[in-house]
């Protein structure tokens, strides 16, 4: 199968009196379907790859090639476009907007892209919910909810412009076992949906949960 999402050479050294390595030199191919970990110690690099291959931070060198096509010139403006059409991002911390309901919550993403009508962001906001079990308190706001339940809210609001690729950062550190295991079963599933699903994690026994383990030691695959 082509592959989805490719890192070649991917490089981020902060330049300064000491230049900090970030990551260096990461090969990899991603494919539809794919359910990958990025595991290491802590100080690995395991974010800082991640936010690459999200075209969240530039590389210092090296390219991600989204469909075969490189982002190494596309400029930030244009970064920002591929990032919210094609990819959702899940962190530990849900980054919910708190003044907004679960539903408005879902429904920026859809808005920002600008491609929906008002009905149908609000049918497909509900729908995204529903399948996560979110509907009955798709009317709180965020403070009103379980951490579990904001973790399902941030995943529906990855969903929401239904993006190839979900990108996930210690999606699960911020919950207890139970929540943490119901949030790994969500993503792998988005993975059988054909989606390219990329989760960093410290917790070993969901690691091992995934269908592929990528490990990172000081900035490069071990
Ligand atoms: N903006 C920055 N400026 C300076 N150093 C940074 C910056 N971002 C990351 N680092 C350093 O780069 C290294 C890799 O960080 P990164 O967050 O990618 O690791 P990680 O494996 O995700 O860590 P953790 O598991 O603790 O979250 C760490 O040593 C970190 O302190």
């Amino acid at each position: 199968m082509q592959p989805s999402l490719q890192a070649r050479g991917l490089t981020r050294i902060l330049p300064g009196p000491v230049p900090t390595t970030l990551v260096e030199g990461i090969d990899l191919d991603f494919t539809p379907g794919d359910f990958a970990v990025i595991t290491g110690p802590s100080g690995s690099g395991k974010s800082s790859l991640l936010y690459l291959l999200g075209l969240l931070d530039p590389p210092t060198g090296g390219d991600v090639l989204v469909e075969g096509a490189s982002t190494a010139e596309l400029d930030g403006e244009q970064r920002a476009r591929v990032r919210l059409e094609r990819f959702g991002f899940v962190f530990q911390f849900h980054f919910l907007l708190p003044e907004f309901t679960v539903l408005e919550n879902v429904m920026l993403p859809m808005r920002q892209l600008g491609r929906f009508h008002t009905g149908d962001m609000h049918a497909r906001a509900e729908s995204l919910l529903g399948a996560l079990d979110m509907l009955p308190v798709a009317h709180k706001r965020p403070d009103a909810l379980s951490g579990g339940q904001r973790q399902r809210t941030a995943v529906a609001r990855a969903l929401a412009n239904d993006p190839e690729f979900l990108l996930a950062d210690e999606p699960t550190g911020a919950l207890d076992t139970r929540n943490a295991a119901a949030v790994f079963t969500i993503l792998r599933d988005l993975a059988r949906e054909g989606r390219t699903v990329i989760a960093v994690t410290h917790d070993e026994g969901l690691a091992a949960t995934a269908d592929r383990r990528i490990r990172i030691v000081d900035g490069r695959l071990v």
